[in-house]
């Protein structure tokens, strides 16, 4: 089931957000002057959700989501994390990228996990190497732990990215559109599990993606964007779909009921 949702409700105002954007806009020093890239979105996430930006190319998702990160500073409104203003990046919030270059090509792939966690000055290195394998075990990659990031598939790098962001257990992870440079079959396995991951985890997670069933698929809360500039269009909640239910009616009603919202707008806007 997915129903759009009214920008509050009385359940949601009792739980404290874990991140907010209030009246967030983001603005760009372009070549030519000022892009306006979004404005005023509002949102909250609450722990153990998974809130997905979802909007045409260029509506602003990716920069929402550097925003959440602290590599871009609103230009009025804010970004709040546990209630507090976010004023740069920390380990608070990892980001996973959709680029297959984040790992470190000098280490392995063992070392790439253990890394931050040994830069966040928490753990010890043999703690840090355990603690590294066992995120690496949790997505399938113990066969590769030795290996340096060259010799990876694209799918085992993106595995080894998640991998290293699972180990430093942020208060929310950010992912920008993780899969969309993953061929077909290994993008659905990843969505699989990764939602696998999120509801074992109770995951705080914020997903940027153009894909209308990934969102569907992956989301608790899908926050869609108009086209250029980003602005609020629409809310919707789902009821937590997973893997068995791609392909029910349900799954595609939920599909296009979020496809009707997001193309009559932009149709309507032409
Ligand atoms: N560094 C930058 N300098 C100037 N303009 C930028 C910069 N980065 C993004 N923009 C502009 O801001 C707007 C929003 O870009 P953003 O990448 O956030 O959109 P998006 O929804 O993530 O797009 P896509 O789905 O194509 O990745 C676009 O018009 C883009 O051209």
């Amino acid at each position: 089931m997915l129903a759009p949702t009214p920008h509050s409700s009385a359940a949601r105002a009792a739980l404290c957000p874990v991140l907010e954007a209030r009246r967030l806009t983001l603005d760009y020093q372009g070549e030519r002057g000022p892009v306006r890239a979004v404005e005023g979105v509002d949102f909250t996430l609450e722990e153990g959700e998974r809130l997905v930006l979802l909007g045409p190319s260029g509506c602003g998702k990716s920069s929402i989501l550097k925003a959440a990160a602290g590599f871009l500073k609103p230009s009025s409104g804010a970004v709040l994390l546990n209630g507090k203003p976010v004023h740069g990046p920390g380990p608070d919030r990892i980001v996973v990228f959709q680029e297959f270059d984040q790992l470190l090509p000098w280490k392995s792939v063992l070392d790439n996990v253990a890394f931050p966690l040994r830069v966040a000055g928490k753990l010890s290195a043999a703690a840090a190497r355990e603690k590294a394998a066992t995120a690496l075990a949790r997505v399938g990659l113990t066969r590769a732990l030795d290996q340096f990031p060259h010799t990876l598939s694209g799918g085992m790098k993106q595995r080894a990215a998640i991998a290293r962001a699972l180990a430093m257990e942020p208060a929310v992870l950010l992912m920008d559109e993780p899969f969309a440079a993953l061929d077909a079959l290994t993008r659905l396995q990843m969505q699989r599990d990764l939602l696998d991951i999120a509801q074992e985890r109770a995951l705080t997670l914020l997903f940027v993606t153009h894909a209308i069933d990934e969102a569907v698929l992956l989301g608790t809360r899908l926050h869609l964007l108009s086209a250029h500039p980003g602005r609020t269009l629409a809310r919707f909640e789902t009821a937590g779909f997973d893997a068995a239910d791609i392909g029910t009616l349900r799954f595609e009603k939920a599909v296009q009921d979020v496809h009707a919202t997001l193309f009559g707008a932009t149709e309507g806007g032409r």
